[in-house]
């Protein structure tokens, strides 16, 4: 590195852990020098970008928008302009999302009707964007296995009023086994007297839960709790699930079922070490540098990290059907978390291939080790750090020869 560049680097003041973890892995740290300059970035929801509403925004903000040429409905702003404190934040018409993540869902390529699976949910903000994709069909469902992290989502969601066709599950996801509520071909409407006969039909979501259907639900919680089942904190209106027995919703699948009904696009952005965010990894000047190297750094961690991920990429896979896409992403940029896993995964599913991104040729990032993948890195994409790959799952009749063999 040249004089300059070490100076530089030295201003951002990366803690010692943090800058041998850097080397450990091969990652220069110069590639987070511009991280101040990184924009922010906001999405407008579909309908909002009228003219009138856009100079609206401006005005409030002191700040003429830019809109990304890459990356549809995504404007750019200073990073020191705060969006929480503005009318159009506070009426759900805008939220924040880097625009690598942005890239990382649109990879997905989401049609009107699709079915897609979050495993990797919260906080949200890609859940966000695919609602808003979804418009009004198909469905979305969430999964994360932290309680507390869902229930952000399901609050953020409900604020940008996106929830409609959505279902949060706090869940393990690499198990997580439920499918798309498209066998139901619409959710029946009942009656006050049915719900009476038939308790465990879902009724319209609401905070407030009656007191019959909140100690159901406790007991249901007590009993999942020693059979790991999924915990349904969330369901909008159109997410198939109003109407329908708990037997429908929990129903259980064969694999062979699920080439045909599982879900047409899968969303695993994987838990990781956020390397790829430095203001991920600032926020650890204030909670301590000891507390990085523990939570994030330690190579044991690490380690069982990468074997997370890799579980987590191979259920997202195995709920998918056949014909339909995957991505994974993460928001590190070391090769152990990203073309190590891939590779391994490819080497264990013989019905995964690669494919191309389309439109990314248009995208700010380079491609990765292995040709087809992708890397955000934060100087040369003004974005956070992010991997992309991108898969898709062979037809129905290699998958039966698969499943079969
Ligand atoms: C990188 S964050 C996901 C960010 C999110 N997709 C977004 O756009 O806001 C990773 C998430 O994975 C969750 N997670 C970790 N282990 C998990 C597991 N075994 N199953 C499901 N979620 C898990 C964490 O709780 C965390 O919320």
């Amino acid at each position: 590195m040249d004089e300059e560049l070490v100076a530089s680097v030295s201003k951002l003041q990366l803690p010692e852990a943090f800058l041998d973890f850097l080397n450990q892995n091969g990652l220069d740290p110069s590639i987070y020098i511009a991280s101040h300059s990184t924009p922010r970035y906001i999405r407008l929801k579909p309908g909002c970008e009228s003219e009138t509403q856009v100079a609206e925004i401006e005005a409030e903000i002191e700040f003429k928008l830019k809109e990304l040429c890459w990356l549809p409905h995504f404007y750019y702003l200073p990073p020191d302009v705060r969006i929480a404190s503005t009318q159009a934040y506070r009426d759900g018409k805008i939220y924040g999302i880097d625009a690598a993540s942005g890239a990382a869902v649109s990879a997905l390529n989401i049609s009107p009707g699709d079915h897609v699976l979050d495993l990797c949910t919260a906080p949200g903000a890609k859940l966000c964007m695919i609602l808003d994709l979804l418009g009004s069909s198909g469905s979305a469902t969430g999964v994360d296995i932290a309680r507390h992290r869902l229930a952000a989502s399901r609050t953020l969601v409900q604020k940008y009023s996106l929830g409609d066709r959505c279902r949060l599950f706090v869940a393990d996801g690499t198990t997580f086994s439920l499918m798309p509520l498209r066998l139901q071909s619409s959710s029946k409407s009942c009656n006050d007297t049915e719900v009476e006969e038939k308790i465990e039909i879902y009724n319209e979501w609401t905070p407030r839960r009656p007191w019959k259907e909140r100690k159901r639900m406790a007991k249901a919680r007590e009993m999942e709790s020693e059979i790991k089942d999924p915990e349904l904190i969330f369901y909008g209106r159109h997410s198939g699930v109003v109407g329908l027995s708990k037997d429908d919703v929990y129903g259980h699948f064969e694999d062979i079922d699920v080439l045909q009904f599982g879900y047409d696009k899968v969303l695993v952005d994987a838990e990781c070490t956020h390397d790829g965010s430095i203001k991920h990894i600032q926020k650890f000047e204030q909670w301590g540098w000891t507390t990085l190297s523990r939570r994030v750094l330690d190579a044991y961690r690490t380690d069982d990290l990468t074997v997370l991920q890799l579980k987590l990429l191979t259920n997202g896979f195995r709920l998918l059907k056949a014909g339909g896409c995957l991505v994974y992403s993460t928001c590190s940029l070391t090769v152990a978390q990203n073309e190590d896993v891939v590779e391994k995964f490819l080497s264990q599913q013989p019905t995964a291939e690669l494919v191309e991104i389309e439109g990314a040729e248009k995208w700010p990032c380079r491609q990765a080790r292995i040709p087809m993948t992708l890397r955000f890195d934060p100087q040369t994409s003004s974005t956070s750090g992010l991997f992309v790959a991108k898969f898709t799952k062979l037809s129905a009749s290699s998958s039966l020869h698969y499943f079969s063999s």
